[in-house]
């Protein structure tokens, strides 16, 4: 008995003394601190994940403007001087943006690689969501997008409307009904109609992409642990949802669509001319376009919501814009004939609205920005230091240190709608550190090349879904004293975080506008 108790010491020993041999980084000179983590592989994972800027503004404090953790058996260097930003984000030779992201979208939505180094599609990723996300791809999103929420508001079953009772509802429960359909709407188009039955087309419809939000919801669960590199399979009902989206989403059920995105229809193109996915494989690519571009809307627009109709000033400044955009194209809001219009020109000239959004996005926003390096290479700072980096290391940089920098930002944690204005009500550009202007002060969509391209469409159609609110609706907070939620860390590093629990208001049509 003795024995076997010490033979198994001997090899919980020898195991202990090959972590600390083999799995241990030690620090040689020129290269960043290290931090190794007291859990073998895991590392400093579990405490940066329970709250990543505390944890990243301790070890600031402890080793200056960069220093390195193991996570998850990546030794990360974590870059915290906004200055020094631009070394990482201008993509020199040695740094690689694709491995990353591209390894993660396989790990999390089940398809093949997309990187064409890997011999499953010549397709340039990069390329297809410029030309249709961005340029002159745009005005018609936005048309889609603008009607799209217009009948979903007001004419179909999605919303509880009248002019003389309130309804009830959660501001977060609002947002993702409303603007999941309409998103959803807009980059996969509507069955088409057979021409009769023309009340049971649009029950089917509707619930169809009521399943998909349903289906969207699970799957959004679990998105954080697939990342994190946890089988699929672990997760039952995350995995049936993400396969249910995925069967919706066969180019045979996509075929039978009108009025799809420029999107969905050159992704299938090249899905069904350049790759060598199978049928479930394509499908799974678009699953990946849906949360991409839902995801990070979908909070970020209840945090605008949320922030808007807490500030009565808010609410003033950019109710009176809306007004000022309708008046100067003659239109009425008319919650029985409802088909306003704002061109792309008259979104952009929005800044109260574009204000509102931006702030509520930096203090929500929580994305990881992050390259690995494609050989050993010196990495220069701006203050002139440069530092070792080793072949396969990750570089990260963590914009919400920046959103939350009271130096940057004034009183950092207070929600103040009017921060991207200037004194001549335009957007303020103009933002400061230590009395040097910053060129990087505000990142919710990443940054360089893997920057979002989306990011446009995303603010045109929050800004589009607020406006539109301000035109048909009341909407008061059913506690007007009611704290903001705090937010939920467990998707820090992905994007826009949500609330831990919802807020409720309650709204009614507007009788005039
Ligand atoms: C508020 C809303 C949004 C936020 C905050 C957001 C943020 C981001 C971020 C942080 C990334 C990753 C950048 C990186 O890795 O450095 C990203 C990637 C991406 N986003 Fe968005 N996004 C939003 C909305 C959208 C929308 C509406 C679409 C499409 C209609 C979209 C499409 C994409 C795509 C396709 C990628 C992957 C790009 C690539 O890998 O090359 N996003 N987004």
């Amino acid at each position: 008995m003795i024995t076997i108790a010490f033979i198994w010491a001997v090899v919980v020993g020898l195991c202990c003394c090959l972590w600390l041999v083999l799995g241990i980084r030690r620090r040689q000179p020129g290269e960043p601190p290290v931090e190794n983590g007291l859990i073998p592989y895991l590392g400093c994972a579990l405490q940066f994940g329970a709250n990543p800027l505390e944890f990243l503004r301790s070890r600031q404090r402890k080793y200056g403007h960069i220093f390195t953790c193991k996570i998850a058996g990546d030794y990360v260097h974590f870059l915290c001087d906004p200055f020094s930003y631009h070394s990482v984000i201008r993509q020199g030779r040695h740094l690689d943006w694709k491995k990353f992201h591209f390894a993660a979208s396989v790990k999390a939505f089940g398809h093949d690689s997309m990187d064409p180094s890997d011999g499953y599609t010549t397709e340039n990723l990069h390329q297809t969501f410029m030309k249709t996300l961005q340029g002159e791809a745009l005005p018609s999103l936005i048309e889609t997008m603008m009607e799209n929420l217009q009948t979903v508001m007001l004419q179909s079953d999605t919303l509880k409307v009248s002019s003389s009772n309130w309804e009830v509802d959660g501001i977060f429960a609002f947002c993702y009904k409303v603007m999941f359909e309409s998103g959803y709407l807009t980059l996969f188009g509507k069955e088409l109609s057979n021409g009769d039955k023309v009340q049971a087309h649009r029950d089917a419809q509707k619930a169809l992409v009521l399943n998909a939000l349903e289906n969207f919801k699970e799957f959004d669960k679990i998105f954080p642990a697939l990342v994190a590199g946890l089988p699929i399979h672990v997760f039952k009902s995350g995995h049936s949802a993400r396969e249910n989206l995925a069967k919706t989403l066969l180019h045979e059920n996509l075929s039978k669509r009108e009025n799809m995105s420029d999107l969905i229809s050159l992704r299938m193109l090249l899905n069904d001319t350049l790759s060598t996915f199978n049928d479930i494989g394509k499908a799974r690519t678009h699953v990946a376009l849906l949360w991409a571009s839902q995801a990070n809307t979908l909070p970020a627009t209840f945090w605008a919501l949320l922030y808007m109709i807490r500030s009565p000033d808010a609410m003033r400044a950019a109710t009176q814009e809306v007004k000022r955009v309708l008046e100067s194209s003659d239109q009425k809001a008319d919650p029985m004939n409802p088909h306003l219009v704002m061109s792309r020109e008259q979104l952009d000239n929005l800044p109260v609205l574009e204000s509102i959004i931006k702030e509520a996005m930096r203090l929500s926003s929580a994305s990881l920005n992050v390259r690995v390096a494609k050989e050993d290479f010196l990495l220069h700072l701006d203050n002139k230091e440069s530092y070792h980096i080793r072949k396969d290391d990750v570089i990260a940089l963590y914009p919400q240190m920046l959103h939350f920098d009271p130096e940057i930002y004034e009183d950092p944690l207070t929600y103040k709608y009017d921060r991207y204005l200037d004194e001549d009500g335009q957007e303020k550009t103009s933002f400061y550190r230590d009395g040097r202007k910053l060129r990087y002060y505000y990142m919710p969509f990443g940054s360089g090349v893997t920057k979002c391209p989306g990011r446009f469409f995303a603010v045109h159609e929050i800004k589009q879904f607020l406006a539109l609110l301000l035109c048909y609706f009341d909407m008061e907070l059913l506690d007007s004293d009611v704290k903001t939620p705090p937010l939920d860390q467990s998707r820090a590093g992905l994007g826009i975080l949500q609330p831990t629990y919802d807020v409720d208001f309650k709204y009614r049509l507007k009788s005039q506008f």
